[in-house]
């Protein structure tokens, strides 16, 4: 990938953070810490403050435990280093004709994940969320492609993909599903 592209994509770019504080309770069974989700962003940076165990990720439709490392940073793939096509009209009915697409033309995932609570301890972690500057333009990189490599989605302004994202509805659906196009080229996972 071109090494200038990346720079003027994500150089200088937005950075937001969040302190998640998780008490411990008495039936963890039955509630949930952060609901499954993948992050909005580009690339998350996570420490596991205080070493409890928590922090679970989606891996073959099976959850697995990432265990605290002491002092480790934890570096999630974000949607926009992921994406696939976007439905416009229905993450962005306030744009018309839009081309939509994301960095790395789904060669990197976007991870699945979720943080679940014990009965024994309170957990904490902080996440520093990482994005593009905000008037860029989010779609695959133009060095990546090709014949052989044709894009999956189409090209967004930041400022539209954020908002979109705000101005989705909060059902159990992500927003790359929101924005997934579901055709014989692209079929429903
Ligand atoms: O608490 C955790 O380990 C996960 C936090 C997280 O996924 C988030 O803040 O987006
Ligand atoms: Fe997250």
């Amino acid at each position: 990938m071109d090494e200038e592209y990346i720079r003027e994509m994500f150089g200088e770019g937005t950075q937001a953070m969040r302190m998640n504080y998780y008490p411990p309770c008495p039936q963890p069974d039955k509630v949930i810490g952060l609901t499954s989700h993948s992050d909005v962003v580009s690339l998350t940076i996570l420490l596991q403050i205080n070493q409890m165990e928590g922090l679970q990720i989606k891996k073959d439709g099976v959850w697995i435990p990432i265990i605290p490392l002491p002092h480790a940073f934890i570096i999630n793939i974000g949607d926009i280093l992921e994406v696939n096509k976007y439905d416009a009209t229905v993450a962005f009915p306030f744009k018309k004709n839009l081309n939509y697409q994301i960095v790395t033309n789904a060669a990197y995932r976007s991870i699945e994940h979720r943080a679940v609570v014990n009965s024994e301890k309170e957990r904490l972690s902080i996440a520093t969320f990482y994005s593009t500057k905000i008037d860029r333009q989010i779609g695959p990189a133009p060095s990546i492609i090709s014949a052989k490599n044709l894009a999956k989605f189409r090209s967004i302004e930041a400022a539209d993909y954020v908002r979109g994202y705000f101005a989705r509805k909060l059902d159990k659906r992500s927003y790359l599903d929101v924005m997934r196009i579901e055709n014989s080229e692209n079929p429903a996972s």
